[in-house]
């Protein structure tokens, strides 16, 4: 397997490392390459990324990413010059985020009961596609736009994968989150085309809810949810609720996916770059070992897949609330499950 790899800012390289220790129990044909890409590059050589990087990249199999940002940089450079313009230049119009309570695992819920469900979140178009700009900018009449992009192909791609995804699943229940009766025009799209792909799939339950009302219900009956479909920006939020409802973002995974597999697919934890934490070796590296583990489901590797999902939920349902472990730590003992 040729794995590129971007350990990133702030905690980034801390969790890849033990993504990579997993990685390799499991797969022993790993080939990683690994890019210095981030903050100390861009501060270095005012590089964000090369086209020479982009063109390596796309001679791999899968990238694993840790995650892009630091305080030293001006907010955006690094987010829109190097993460999304990887998402956007590589086509991952499907950005997959399960999120799943593991046993043992406490949520804020007193009795959560059982939550699995999939955000299938559109990761190349919406509002994130850089289509707007600023007037009379530092005056009392600057005016700022940043409108958001869909398109019927666009929308039609990443809805189709989430009725897939679904079928694919045994409760086979679909539910659109967007914010309809306000976004009429997108709204209107997005809605039309699950209305349209579902007659393809007569055995999937569809339901819509508004984007507000979703928030709430994430938090107070997230055991309603199964497959989650919806624009860039909605699912890069609910996604971070539904990380907090099951367990906390240190546990969240996802992979940003060419699913017509042109170029290869990137995965990466859900959460940032946690400058707060950085250096400290405290960061919880099973957002991405979990990525690991859609890496490999993504490359047809369901049984190492599963050697990693189960190191996690075996480590999940053993660990001490009181005795929180450090990084190298949970990345030994999940290597050490994963192998054995
Ligand atoms: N995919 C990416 O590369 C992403 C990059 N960012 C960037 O990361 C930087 C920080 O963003 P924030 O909004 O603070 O979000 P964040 O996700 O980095 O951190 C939010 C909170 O969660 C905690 N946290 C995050 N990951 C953790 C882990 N593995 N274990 C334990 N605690 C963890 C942090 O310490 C912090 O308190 C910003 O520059 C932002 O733009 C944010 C989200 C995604
Ligand atoms: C920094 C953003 C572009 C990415 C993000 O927050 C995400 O994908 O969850
Ligand atoms: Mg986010």
């Amino acid at each position: 397997m040729r794995l590129a790899v971007i350990p990133g800012d702030g905690i980034g390289p801390e969790v890849v490392a033990e993504g990579l220790k997993v990685l390799g129990e499991v797969a022993p044909d790993v080939e990683a390459t690994h890019y210095d890409l981030g903050a100390a590059r861009w501060q270095r050589t005012g590089e964000l990324l090369p086209d020479s990087v982009l063109d390596e990249l796309r001679g791999h199999d899968a990238i694993l990413l840790g995650a892009v940002g630091d305080p030293g940089v001006p907010s955006g450079i690094l987010e829109r010059g190097l993460l999304l313009k990887l998402r956007f230049e590589l086509d991952h119009h499907v950005n997959l985020r399960p999120a799943k309570l593991y046993d043992g695992v406490t949520g804020p819920l007193a009795a959560p009961g059982e939550v699995d469900m999939v955000c299938v979140r559109e990761g190349t178009e919406g509002p994130y596609v850089g289509n707007g700009g600023v007037l009379r900018r530092d005056t009392p009449h600057e005016l700022a736009t940043e409108v958001s992009l869909n398109t019927a192909f666009g929308v039609e791609r990443v809805v189709r994968y989430a009725f897939e995804k679904a079928v694919a699943r045994p409760r086979k229940h679909l539910t659109l989150v967007h914010k309809t009766n306000v976004l009429t025009h997108a709204g209107s799209l997005w809605s039309r085309t699950v209305e349209e792909v579902s007659t393809e799939f007569p055995e999937i339950t569809v339901a819509y809810q508004h984007v507000d009302a979703a928030s709430m219900f994430f938090v107070t009956d997230p055991g309603r949810y199964d497959v989650i479909v919806t624009d860039n920006l909605f699912g890069d939020i609910i996604s971070d609720i539904a990380a907090a409802v099951t367990g906390g973002i240190g546990l969240a995974a996802s992979g940003n996916i060419d699913a017509s597999g042109t170029n290869p697919s990137m995965f990466e934890p859900v959460h940032g770059s946690a400058p707060d934490i950085a250096g400290q070796g405290i960061a919880d590296p099973t957002a991405t070992v979990l990525s690991v583990g859609l890496l490999l489901d993504h490359l047809g590797r369901p049984e190492q897949a599963r050697k990693v999902n189960a190191a996690v939920a075996f480590d999940l349902s053993t660990r001490d609330a009181g005795q929180p472990l450090r990084t190298a730590e949970v990345g030994d003992r999940l290597a050490a499950l994963a192998g054995g």
